[in-house]
């Protein structure tokens, strides 16, 4: 964490020219778990690096499997397909991913594990993994019902069926489906509810299974079947981030530019591509915005909203508030803060007051990032038009897209740094 803050100044021209987001981070750790679990060489190309693929491979070399990285985007993963008793904790910074995968992954696998994370990551719920796993004959702990995780692992599953709410988090269910390959009958995985996160990364995570060998089907939209194949190495390639380019989209509307992420919105198979059409839409997008399906992006539209021709009520968006920060709060938080009345909470819902006429204005204003990549990358967008947006701990971007400012900067975009 940095403790500098960074002022964007509005660009005099619109946005253009050509940048590339960085590899997904939800498929690069799905990739690399499953390399971590397959026997043999696997490689991986178009890959993340920042802080929650660096901790989920740093994750994997404390347990045994040997993680290369060959150049800025390559994972090279040689693994005798089990996970070893690492020497200490597993510290996975506040990567929701790593830490509720690996929490499943090393549950069958042989020895103590603690999965543990940084002071955010402690503050967010895991009891109800914690709850199936245990259903599932594992001995494991959460006394706070958040991370630190301690599991004492046998190598199997007492049973082979799991009932569990994902309600709070869809990574829940992604985490048992890609542990499940492992056990040694076929795995049956039923929602409690018809309630699921967002349910894209359902649908990300079967891909990443299936490319790595395992035979999972769907029996009915809350329940599916998986083999116990394991996992078989191979070479698997990893498109661009899906919610980093939301950031892209949102530069080129608010600003009137074009720029060329070098991937078409269509071709993106994760769930935030589906904001494009939104992002496009502006600043004629929708009254109201359903953001169960896209709730990584929710932050980019939120902020494009206060530019937008009508307010934006923003529905399906409760468990924004257990993600990095609560995303609902911050969001209103900021935009309070660039003008007071800009933004009002419902209950679990946002509701945005568009005002076009802010562009162009200077309201100077601090924004509290409570350390989320998201509200750091989406407030930025808030400063290519308004004069006096200055960033509190812009560092934090480096969960998952390090290379942000460098990205707006090379579109054109100026900065002024100092000390907060
Ligand atoms: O499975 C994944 O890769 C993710 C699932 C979503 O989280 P929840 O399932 O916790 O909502 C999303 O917000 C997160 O950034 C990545
Ligand atoms: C919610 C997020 O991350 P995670 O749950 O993977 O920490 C995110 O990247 O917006």
């Amino acid at each position: 964490m940095t403790a500098d803050k960074l002022t964007i100044l509005p660009p005099a021209r619109p946005l253009s020219g050509a940048v590339s987001p960085p590899g997904s981070k939800s498929i690069t750790n799905r990739a690399l778990l499953l390399a971590g679990l397959a026997k043999g060489e696997s490689r991986l190309t178009g890959a993340l690096k920042s802080d929650d693929t660096l901790y989920m491979a740093e994750a994997l070399r404390a347990m045994g499997v040997a993680v290369e990285e060959p150049d800025a985007t390559t994972f090279l993963v040689r693994s005798a397909g089990v996970l070893k008793e690492p020497s200490g904790p597993l510290f996975l910074g506040n990567a929701g991913t790593a830490t509720r995968f690996l929490t499943a992954a090393v549950s069958l696998a042989k020895g103590r594990f603690v999965i543990d994370g940084d002071a955010h990551m402690r503050k967010r719920p895991i009891l109800p993994l914690v709850e199936a796993l245990r259903s599932l004959g594992v001995a494991i702990d959460a006394p706070t019902g958040c991370p630190p995780v301690t599991v004492e692992a046998t190598g199997a599953f007492a049973k082979h069926r799991v009932v569990i709410d994902a309600g709070l988090s869809s990574q829940y269910v992604s985490a048992i489906l890609m542990a499940s390959a492992l056990a040694d009958a076929p795995f049956e995985i039923e929602l409690a509810g018809a309630e699921i996160g967002a349910r894209g990364y359902i649908d990300l995570t079967l891909a990443a299974m299936r490319a790595f060998g395992a035979r999972v089907e769907q029996v009915s939209p809350a329940i599916w079947r998986v083999a116990p194949t394991g996992y078989t190495a191979t070479n698997f390639h990893i498109e661009p981030d899906a919610s980093a380019a939301t950031y892209l989209w949102g530069a080129e509307v608010l600003t009137g530019g074009a720029i060329d992420i070098g991937t078409p919105a269509d071709a993106f198979t994760q769930p935030d591509a589906r904001a494009h059409a939104v992002i496009a839409a502006f600043p004629h997008m929708p009254e109201v915005i359903d953001g169960s399906q896209m709730q990584d992006a929710i932050p980019t539209i939120a902020v494009l909203a206060a530019f937008n021709e009508k307010p934006v009520r923003f529905t399906g968006i409760a468990n924004l508030r257990v993600k990095e920060c609560d995303r609902i709060r911050a969001l209103s938080t900021g935009l309070n803060a660039i003008r007071p009345g800009l933004a009002e909470e419902e209950g679990d819902e946002l509701i945005v007051h568009a005002d076009p006429s802010l562009a162009g204005q200077r309201l100077p204003a601090e924004i509290d990032t409570f350390a989320d990549h998201r509200i750091a990358m989406s407030f930025a967008l808030a400063g290519l038009k308004i004069g006096g947006i200055a960033i509190l701990d812009p560092g934090c971007v480096a969960k998952t897209y390090p290379a942000y400012w460098d990205a707006l900067a090379s579109l054109g975009v100026g900065f002024s740094r100092e000390a907060a």
